[in-house]
């Protein structure tokens, strides 16, 4: 009896341990200024880093506590670029520049994402760096975007680059308070499902690098950034390349955040930018109690696996 009871007791005090842990994440005042950098991308690989490194400066001078970056953003976005400007992720020019402005300026970065090659394989990565410039998560696109629509646009990532395997999340620490972050790249915000995996583990924000165009764009950036807010009461920001009609791909522009009720908290139009957003984290666990769609899921019902433990 004794033996049952003390075992009960050891079961109870980790569960505990391990909720409060899990809850301080959620249930948290923080709030984040949050700087997206709508860049105008070139074909010139210093240039983007260089104009990459000025824009995320401005941004800190600013006020901003993370800054995020947008998909390909130091290469033009295309299958036949990417073994051109790939680089490697120890050996990055690119990312050594990114590791030390966010020491400089004592910042978080979500570096966007850039083509890198590992092991003889291509890659679209998105990379986060803390305030001392370290780097605390890789994420390698984990849903290649290939499209067919007839007349608008044919696009396949799946050409060049292999998908990644495994989900990226960080930890966001500010003002004594912490949140979880979930990294995505464009075509994943399409996939409910890595989003809700996500808001298992937690997280509150999730950001998606992305460089949608003129077909995709208009009709579900918006759309889907907001959806990926609803179904899961959080903060999802998007930044994408500002958008140029003389490149070979014509990104959509729109970078923007929204709030865990749907609601925008900015937007920028297509044009080279940078536009600010304060997430106030507060608004997460408070809409969870209000409208109790992310605890009342009904996991007798049904349930999402996550084989990527
Ligand atoms: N770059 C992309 O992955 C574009 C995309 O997802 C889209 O739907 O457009």
């Amino acid at each position: 009896m004794l033996r049952v009871l003390g075992q009960n007791f050891l079961k109870k005090s980790i569960a505990t341990k391990f909720s409060s842990r899990m809850s301080h994440f959620i249930k948290t005042d923080m709030k984040l200024n949050i700087a997206l950098c709508q860049l105008d991308v070139c074909d010139d690989k210093r240039t983007n880093i260089d104009n990459a490194v000025k824009n995320i400066r401005e941004a800190a001078n600013k006020g901003a506590n993370l800054v995020m970056l947008p998909e390909c953003f130091n290469s033009p976005y295309g299958t036949k670029h990417f073994p051109q400007y790939a680089e490697g992720l120890e050996d990055s020019e690119t990312l050594s520049a990114i590791s030390s402005v966010a020491s400089e300026k004592n910042i978080y970065i979500v570096a966007g994402s850039i083509p890198t090659i590992e092991n003889g394989k291509y890659y679209n990565t998105s990379c986060a760096y803390n305030t001392k410039g370290e780097r605390i998560a890789v994420l390698r696109k984990v849903h290649l975007f290939d499209i067919n629509v007839p007349g608008k646009i044919v696009f396949q990532e799946s050409e060049i680059l292999t998908a990644g395997d495994q989900f990226a999340t960080f930890e966001l620490e500010h003002d004594d308070k912490t949140i979880k972050v979930g990294m995505g790249i464009c075509f994943d915000i399409r996939f409910a499902e890595m989003a809700q995996i996500y808001q298992k583990q937690n997280c509150s924000l999730l950001v998606y690098p992305g460089a949608f165009n003129m077909t995709t764009g208009p009709a579900h950036w918006e759309l889907l950034a907001r959806a990926r807010a609803v179904d899961n009461q959080l903060f999802v920001a998007l930044c994408s390349p500002a958008r140029n009609t003389s490149s070979g791909y014509v990104a959509y522009g729109h970078s923007l955040i929204v709030d865990p009720w749907g609601s925008k908290v900015v937007e920028a139009d297509e044009n080279p930018t940078v536009v600010f957003g304060e997430a106030d984290f507060s608004k997460v666990s408070e809409l969870r109690d209000q409208i109790p769609s992310v605890k009342n899921k009904r996991s007798d019902l049904y349930t999402l696996i996550n084989h990527n433990k």
